[in-house]
């Protein structure tokens, strides 16, 4: 059981949590090739517009999944889809499935604050909170009803750690995260989600906003991370893409064109619209 969850026995959220807990690791068991996420015929509208066409997708565990594709091709649609963030748009409906862990994420097996503690998010502008580096970090635990002094000690210090933030910041703990560069401000944030421990880390364009020192200091610490966590990074940046993940799709109007190992699918495309698109004919 993991600190969060020890907090939180007696609560009923955190029983909530401890028996969708066993629930994934007997799915664990059953998940073959180790995938986190296995996308199935899915579909999802705005309204009346389709923004997903049939997307079919096993997302391995503990690699880099990076999502390419031009402006609108619906890359962040489908990295939403996966925390159930999309749904917050009231006009959104979907069809298909998507399992996590082998047990599908509609429906009832999963509460939804469940699935995106598991399944954390780091937005393409840092977005800390108007508050200390400290309670950034310590907020998500907070939340989960952690109250112990040095377990949030110790929660924040590791969580800075992993995201390579705590040689820079162990100082300046309890100044505003505001007052912070935006590479800065972006580790933060992936301090934040790692605070909360979770398995997957959805990252929307995580250094688009970012100058090139601080894109190097991101895309190494996500090289770092992946060997605890599996993630999945929208990027525009076809050198990013190749730099830093394992697997590589590629949507295209909001059908999942190609997905493949990413060398294969830079240096082979199978389909005639991924090699366009990456030898620069379009997007
Ligand atoms: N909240 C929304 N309401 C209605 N339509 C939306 C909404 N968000 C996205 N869409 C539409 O869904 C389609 C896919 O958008 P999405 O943002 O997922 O694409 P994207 O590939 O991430 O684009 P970009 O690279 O520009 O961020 C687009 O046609 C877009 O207009």
């Amino acid at each position: 059981m993991n600190k969060v969850m020890e907090e939180n026995k007696g609560t009923n959220v955190g029983e909530m949590a401890t028996i969708k807990k066993e629930n994934i690791q007997a799915g664990e068991k059953q998940t073959e090739g180790n995938y986190v996420f296995d996308v199935q015929d899915l579909n999802l509208w705005y309204g009346q517009d389709q923004a997903l066409y049939e997307v079919n997708m096993q997302v391995p565990e503990k690699q880099v999944t990076a999502i390419i594709g031009p402006s609108g091709c619906g890359k962040s649609t489908f990295l939403k889809t996966l925390n159930r963030m999309v749904e917050m748009v009231p006009i959104v409906k979907t069809s298909g499935d998507i399992k996590y862990r082998n047990q599908p994420i509609f429906g009832n097996k999963y509460a939804k604050e469940y699935l995106r503690t598991k399944v954390g998010m780091v937005f393409q502008k840092p977005n800390p909170f108007p508050k200390s580096v400290y309670d950034n970090v310590a907020y998500g635990p907070r939340i989960h009803g952690i109250k112990k002094k040095e377990t949030l000690d110790q929660i924040v210090e590791e969580s800075l750690k992993g995201a390579a933030i705590w040689d820079e910041l162990k100082d300046r703990l309890h100044e505003n995260a505001y007052g912070l560069s935006g590479g800065q401000q972006q580790r933060v944030c992936i301090a934040r989600a790692l605070a909360v421990e979770p398995d997957v880390i959805l990252m929307d364009e995580p250094t688009s906003a970012l100058d090139p020192i601080s894109t190097a200091k991101v895309e190494e610490l996500v090289q770092e991370l992946k060997k605890k966590y599996s993630i999945i990074i929208v990027t525009h940046n076809m050198q990013q893409a190749a730099r830093i993940s394992d697997k590589t799709a590629f949507f295209l109007n909001g059908e999942l064109i190609e997905f493949a190992k990413t060398d294969d699918l830079f240096q082979n495309p199978q389909d005639k619209r991924t090699e366009d698109y990456i030898t620069g004919r379009f997007g």
